[in-house]
């Protein structure tokens, strides 16, 4: 029997913000993503990673001011770090689920290189928010010390670069476990942004697209399928306004016309679409399904969201 490979992408909703929300959302995330792990299904996951990455980050810089015989903490490494606190939740919870469930499978996390262009427009514009919400005092404080901001409801945040990703380093590894019937969690945070030079990685200061490395991974793992949880049931046309459209299906033609039309928020809705376009390309066969994680439920929303096909 061929096994379906599906590659379930994870949103804030599924993870919420601080350590004890994390622990909670996890554990209801894993009875939606258990309902995935059957018999003809191989899963492989990844999630976003804003928040976490944002408070590493703020804590490792803290730990340096106090303690000023530590140096600071690249941007890659607090990813690196947030691939290892996310994805010890997320497997334990999963792998919990599972055993509730009478099933036993090794569920395991890899820690996920992502390869990203040097020359990446995006190292000269950053864009890709993380972290808290901050004061204005908070937001100078970060500014004097090299690292920029932007100004959101409520207060300031950090801004990063967020380079395309262009190759997943550890491919091979999170296929032959995702071969090997076992559940993967890997490129979380969308992958630690590396350059290559020669044969060393070296680690980049950027923070990547969640969806994007998503697309990537469905992708390069030739999945059937990439779903999408996040936190609007389906994708809309005139989002938020009175004539909002809740789309059913959406074809990869209308796709592109819409996120040309700028349908699609930048850095929301757009990412996932682009992913969804990039990860379908020719194909006839691949689809995308963007839908809400019901966190109460544990379970996908009825109606399946949207569904993205050729
Ligand atoms: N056209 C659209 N249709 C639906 N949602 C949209 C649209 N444009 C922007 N959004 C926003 O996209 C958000 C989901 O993206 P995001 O906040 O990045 O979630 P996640 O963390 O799950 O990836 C929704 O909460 C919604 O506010
Ligand atoms: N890496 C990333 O895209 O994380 P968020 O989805 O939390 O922004």
């Amino acid at each position: 029997m061929k096994k379906k490979r599906i590659v379930i992408a994870l949103g804030h909703e599924a993870l919420g913000s601080t350590l004890p929300e994390q622990q909670k959302a996890a554990a209801r995330t894993a009875k939606a993503v258990a309902d995935f792990i059957r018999e003809d299904y191989q899963v492989v996951i990844t999630h976003s990673n804003g928040p976490q990455v944002g408070m590493i980050h703020t804590a490792m810089n803290e730990f340096c001011r106090l303690y000023p015989e530590y140096t600071a903490t690249p941007t890659s490494v607090c990813s690196a770090m947030s691939q290892g606190y996310i994805g010890y939740d997320l497997q334990n919870a999963i792998r919990t689920e599972l055993l509730n469930r009478g099933i036993y499978k090794t569920v395991s996390t890899v820690l996920t290189q992502v390869v990203v262009d040097p020359y990446d427009e995006a190292f000269y514009h950053p864009a890709k928010v993380i972290g808290r919400v901050m004061t204005k005092e908070e937001a100078e404080e970060e500014e004097k010390k090299g690292n920029h901001v932007t100004e959101v409801e409520g207060g300031y945040r950090r801004i990063v670069a967020s380079p395309k990703p262009m190759d997943i380093v550890e491919i091979d590894a999170i296929s032959a476990l995702s071969d090997a019937d076992q559940v993967v969690i890997a490129c979380g945070g969308g992958g630690i942004p590396v350059l290559a030079q020669n044969n060393r990685l070296q680690g980049a200061s950027a923070v990547i697209e969640k969806d994007l490395a998503a697309g990537k991974l469905a992708e390069l793992l030739d999945a059937d399928m990439l779903v999408i949880l996040t936190s609007v049931d389906k994708v809309c046309l005139n989002y938020g306004k009175e004539d909002e459209v809740k789309l059913d299906t959406l074809s990869l033609a209308d796709a592109k016309k819409y996120l040309a039309a700028g349908e699609f928020g930048e850095g929301t809705m757009a990412p996932k679409i682009e992913a969804a376009i990039d990860f379908i390309g020719e194909s006839a066969i691949r689809s995308v399904l963007v839908t809400k994680l019901n966190k109460e439920a544990g379970e996908i929303t009825g109606g399946m969201g949207t569904l993205i096909k050729k």
